[in-house]
C-alpha cells in the first residue's frame, strides 16, 4: 500500500471504465482521494475497493446517470460543497462513428447533453469554489476530432470542438485566479468507447490506436509540464503552437465595420 502526501480529492466522471478508470488509478497512486462517478454502480464499487486496498486512499462512489437532471444536481452539489475537492476530471462522454444520414437525431441530442451540457454544468459547479479557494484544476477530455471533425460522426466532432473552445475560454478567464484548466485531445484510444460508438477498436489500423494507460500517463505529464492543451499523440508540440498562432493572428481581422473587398458589397455607410 502506498501512502503519499494527500493532494486533495479528485472527482472523476466516467470512472467506471476506460480513460476515467485509469485516471482514478493514477490519481490515487499520486496521493488523491477520489470521488468516482458513472452509471454502473457495481463497476465503481469494485474499482473503489481495489484502489483503497492498493493505495490506502479514501474512494467514494456516486452512481449517477449524468443526463438525468436529478443525478446531475447531486454531483453538482458535491462539487459546490466539498471543500476537499481540488481536481475535476470532466471525462464522461459518448461518441458515434455513423455519418449524419445514418444517425438518429434523438441519440445525437443525448450525446450533446452528456458531452457538452453536462461537462459545462460540472465546470460551472466547480469553478466558483476553486476560485474562492484560489486553487483547483479542471481537466476536460476533448478529442483530436475537435480539430478534425471530418474523422468521425459530425455531432461528436462538434461536441469536442465545444470542449476545446470552452476550455480555452476558461483558461483565459481563470488563469489569474489560481485555477488551471487543461483540455486533453486523445486520438483513438483502446477503450470500450469504440464498441459503444459502433466500430470495434480491432477494426482500426493498430498504428493509430494508443493504449489507454499510455494516453492518460501522457496527459498527466502534459498537465505537470503546464500545458493548457495536451495532444498525447502529437510528436512535435511546435505544430500545435503554429496552429494556435495562426488562429490568434486572425483575431484583429475577424470583426470589422466593412465586408471584405472580395464580396464587392456597396457599403450601406455610403448611402
Ligand atoms: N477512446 C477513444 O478513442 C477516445 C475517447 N475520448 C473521450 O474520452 C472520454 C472517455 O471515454 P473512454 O474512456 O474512451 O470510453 P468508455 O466507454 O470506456 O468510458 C465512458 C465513461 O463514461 C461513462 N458514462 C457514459 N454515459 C454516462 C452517463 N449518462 N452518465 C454518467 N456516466 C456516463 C461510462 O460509465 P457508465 O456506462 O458506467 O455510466 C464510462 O465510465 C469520452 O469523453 C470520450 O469522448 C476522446 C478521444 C478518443
Ligand atoms: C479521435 C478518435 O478516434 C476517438 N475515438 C475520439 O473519441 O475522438
Amino acid at each position: 500500500m502506498t501512502t503519499p502526501i494527500h493532494k486533495g480529492t479528485a472527482l472523476i466522471t466516467g470512472a467506471s471504465s476506460g480513460i476515467g478508470a485509469v485516471y482514478a488509478d493514477r490519481l490515487a497512486r499520486s496521493g488523491h482521494d477520489l470521488i468516482l462517478v458513472a452509471r454502473r454502480a457495481d463497476k465503481l464499487r469494485a474499482l473503489a475497493q481495489e484502489l483503497t486496498t492498493r493505495t490506502g486512499r479514501s474512494v467514494e462512489t456516486i452512481a449517477a446517470d449524468l443526463t438525468r437532471p436529478e443525478d446531475l444536481a447531486k454531483v453538482e452539489a458535491v462539487l459546490k460543497s466539498d471543500a476537499s475537492i481540488t481536481l475535476l476530471v470532466n471525462n464522461a462522454g459518448v461518441g458515434a462513428t455513423a455519418p449524419l444520414l445514418q444517425s438518429d437525431a434523438v441519440e445525437m441530442e443525448r450525446m450533446i447533453t452528456l458531452n457538452v451540457s453536462v461537462l459545462t454544468r460540472l465546470a460551472y459547479a466547480a469553478a466558483p469554489a476553486f476560485v474562492a479557494r484560489g486553487n483547483g484544476t479542471i481537466i476536460n477530455i476533448a478529442s483530436v476530432v475537435a480539430l478534425a471533425p471530418e474523422l468521425l460522426n459530425g455531432v461528436y466532432g462538434g461536441s469536442k470542438a465545444f470542449v476545446l473552445a470552452f476550455s480555452q475560454s476558461l483558461q483565459h478567464e481563470l488563469a489569474d485566479k489560481g485555477v488551471r484548466v487543461q483540455a486533453v485531445l486523445p486520438g483513438a484510444t483502446a477503450t470500450d468507447f469504440w464498441d459503444a460508438a459502433g466500430m470495434p477498436v480491432q477494426h482500426l489500423p493498430q498504428e493509430i490506436v494508443m493504449p489507454v494507460q499510455d494516453m492518460v500517463d501522457a496527459a498527466l505529464a502534459g498537465l505537470a509540464q503546464g500545458e493548457a492543451v495536451t495532444i498525447p499523440a502529437l510528436p512535435d508540440i511546435a505544430d500545435w503552437q503554429s496552429y494556435e498562432n495562426a488562429r490568434k493572428a486572425l483575431g484583429p481581422s475577424l470583426s470589422r465595420s466593412v465586408p471584405a473587398k472580395r464580396y464587392a458589397v456597396a457599403s450601406a455607410k455610403s448611402h
